[in-house]
C-alpha cells in the first residue's frame, strides 16, 4: 500500500512538473523532466554544449532545463542575452554557485557575489580595462611571443611533427605571471611551470560537465567529506600563489619608503591588493583566491584561443598566406607591433574575429543567477535560478550567421554589426574583467607566430570535436613548422 502511494506521489509529481498549468506564471519551454534528476539524464550522456544547441533547434531563444532539482533556463541568441544581461543586468548579474564550489565562494572574484564581489571588481578593473594602463606590459609580451617561438623552433628540430600545445599554454602562462607577479620562467622545460599548465588544464576540463551531486544536495551531503579533485587542485595552486604573494610582499616591505603617500609605487598586480591587504581592505585569502582566478582565468582561455587559430590556418594554407602577406606589409611599412596599430592588420584581425565565432572556446560562459523574479519574452523566471549563456547557439545559429559552420574570415571584413555579436567574453557588466588584456595579447603573440612561422599538416586536423570542460580543448594533434 505504502510503496503503491509512493508511485501514486511520483505520478502526480512527474505529470505536475511536466505541464505548464500555471499560466499566470508561463514557463518557458521544457522537454520531459524527471523528479530529483531533472534533465541530467540528457545532460550527462553528450558534452553539454552540444545539448543544450540541439535543445536551441527545438525550442529556440530560450528554453528551460533541471539540473537536479536546480531551476535553469538557458538564453541562445544574442537579442535574448542582450535583454537579460545588458537591460536587466541587475537582476541577472550575480554568479551561480554549484554546491561544491561553496568552497571558495565568499572570497574570489569568479564565485563571490554582492559586496565582495564589487570591491574585487572594481580593484581589478581598473589594472585590466584601460587600454593605457595595460600597454605598458606590450614589451612583455612581444619578448615572450620570441620565446614562443624559439621553443617551437626548437621543437621542430627535434621532430618532423610535433604538438605545440604546452609551448603555447607556458607561453601564456608566463604573461600572466609578469602581470600578475612580475617574473616568468625563462625555461620552458620547468618542472613547476609544467605542472601549473597540467593543473589549469584539469580546472577547466571539469569546469561545466555537470556532476548530479552538484545539483542534489541529498547526494553531496553523502559526498561532502570527500575533498574532490576540483578542491585538492585549488589548494594545491592557492599554495602556490601564496609562496610567490609572500615574496612579493617581503619586497614591497624592504622598499617601503619608495612607495609614495597616495600607495601609487607598484612593479604588478599583486602590489595592489597587497597595498589593500596592509590597509586592511583587503583580507590575506581574498589577496591568494583573487591571484589565482586571475592565473586561471587568464591562461588557458588565450592558449585555447591560438591553438584554435593554429590548427585552423594550418587547414587553411590560402588564408594562412594571406594573413603572412598583410603581415609582411605592416612590417615593410615600419609599422611598430603594438595593439593600437591593429587598424593596419583589418584581414589578420577579421581572422582572429572569426576563430572567436567557430571555435567558441568558452561554450557556455560561466553560469549566472537571478536574484529577482523577471519575465523575459513573456516567460517567468523565478529568483534564484541559474541562468546559462549559450555562447556556442549564439555563435553557430543560421539566423545570424550565414554557412555558421564554414570558417569565412571575410563576414567580419567592415561589419562592426556581426562583431557586435560575438559574446566570447560573457555580456553585461560581469563579462570577462581581462578581455582587452585578452585581445591586446591574443593580437601581438599570433602576429609574431604567423609572421615567424608557417605552419602545415599532412592530414586535416581534427576541428569539432574537442575535449569538453569550461573550455573545449582540441585533443591530442600533430603538425610541421617551417621557420619564415
Ligand atoms: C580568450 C581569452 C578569454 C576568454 C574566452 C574568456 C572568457 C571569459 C568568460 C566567458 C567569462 C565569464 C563571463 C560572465 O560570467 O558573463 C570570463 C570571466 C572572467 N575572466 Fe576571462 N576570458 C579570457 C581571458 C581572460 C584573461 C586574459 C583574464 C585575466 C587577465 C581573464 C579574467 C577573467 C576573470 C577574473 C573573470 C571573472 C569575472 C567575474 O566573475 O566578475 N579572462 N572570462
Amino acid at each position: 500500500m505504502f510503496i503503491q502511494l509512493l508511485v501514486l506521489m511520483f505520478l502526480i509529481y512527474f505529470v505536475y512538473i511536466n505541464t505548464n498549468l500555471n499560466f499566470k506564471q508561463k514557463r518557458p519551454p521544457f522537454p520531459i523532466t524527471f523528479p530529483i534528476i531533472g534533465n541530467l539524464y540528457t545532460l550527462l550522456k553528450n558534452q553539454p554544449h552540444y545539448v543544450l544547441f540541439k535543445y536551441y533547434k527545438s525550442y529556440g531563444e530560450i528554453f528551460q532545463l533541471k539540473y537536479g532539482i536546480i531551476n535553469t533556463v538557458v538564453l541562445s541568441e544574442y537579442d535574448i542575452l542582450k535583454e537579460a544581461f545588458i537591460d536587466n543586468s541587475d537582476v541577472f548579474i550575480e554568479r551561480f554557485n554549484k554546491i561544491s564550489k561553496k568552497f571558495k565562494s565568499s572570497e574570489n572574484i569568479v564565485n563571490s557575489n554582492g559586496s565582495i564581489w564589487k570591491k574585487l571588481q572594481l580593484i581589478s578593473i581598473k589594472e585590466l580595462s584601460p587600454n593605457i594602463k595595460i600597454k605598458k606590459y606590450e614589451p612583455m609580451i612581444l619578448d615572450e611571443a620570441n620565446k614562443l617561438i624559439e621553443n617551437l623552433n626548437e621543437q621542430a628540430k627535434t621532430t618532423e611533427s610535433f604538438d605545440p600545445t604546452l609551448n603555447i599554454k607556458i607561453c601564456y602562462l608566463n604573461i600572466i605571471l609578469s602581470f600578475l607577479f612580475n617574473f616568468r620562467y625563462y625555461d620552458y622545460k620547468n618542472e613547476k611551470v609544467i605542472k601549473i599548465v597540467e593543473y589549469i588544464h584539469t580546472i577547466f576540463r571539469m569546469g561545466s560537465h555537470p556532476i548530479p551531486y552538484d545539483y542534489i544536495p541529498i547526494l553531496y551531503s553523502l559526498h561532502k567529506n570527500k575533498q574532490s579533485n576540483h578542491q585538492k587542485i585549488f589548494e594545491e595552486l592557492y599554495q602556490y600563489v601564496g609562496e610567490e604573494v609572500q615574496k612579493r610582499l617581503e619586497i614591497i616591505n624592504k622598499n617601503n619608503n619608495t612607495i609614495n603617500k597616495n600607495n601609487n609605487y607598484h612593479d604588478c598586480f599583486v602590489d595592489i591588493l597587497l597595498l589593500k591587504f596592509k590597509t586592511n581592505e583587503l583580507t590575506w585569502n581574498e589577496v591568494i583566491k583573487t591571484t589565482t582566478d586571475i592565473m586561471i582565468a587568464g591562461s588557458d582561455t588565450n592558449s585555447l584561443y591560438t591553438i584554435h587559430l593554429i590548427i585552423a590556418l594550418t587547414n587553411r594554407e590560402i588564408i594562412q598566406d594571406k594573413v603572412y602577406k598583410e603581415i609582411l606589409n605592416f612590417i615593410e611599412n615600419n609599422n611598430q607591433i603594438t595593439f593600437s596599430n591593429k587598424k593596419y592588420t583589418p584581414y589578420y584581425n577579421s581572422v582572429l574575429k572569426e576563430v572567436e565565432r567557430r571555435y567558441t572556446v568558452s561554450p557556455l560562459s560561466q553560469p549566472h543567477r537571478t536574484n529577482k523574479d523577471i519575465w523575459l519574452k513573456g516567460y517567468f523566471i523565478p529568483s534564484g535560478s541559474q541562468i546559462i549563456q549559450n555562447v556556442y547557439s549564439c555563435h553557430l545559429n543560421e539566423k545570424d550567421w550565414e554557412n555558421p559552420f564554414e570558417f569565412i574570415p571575410e563576414r567580419f571584413l567592415n561589419n562592426s554589426f556581426l562583431e557586435k555579436r560575438l559574446i566570447t567574453f560573457g555580456i553585461g557588466p560581469r563579462n570577462c574583467l581581462g578581455f582587452q588584456f585578452a585581445l591586446m595579447t591574443l593580437w601581438i603573440v599570433n602576429f609574431k607566430l604567423f609572421e615567424s612561422i608557417k605552419f602545415s599538416s599532412n592530414n586535416f586536423i581534427q576541428e569539432e570535436f574537442r575535449e569538453g570542460g569550461t573550455t573545449l580543448s582540441p585533443f591530442q594533434f600533430k603538425l610541421n613548422s617551417i621557420k619564415r
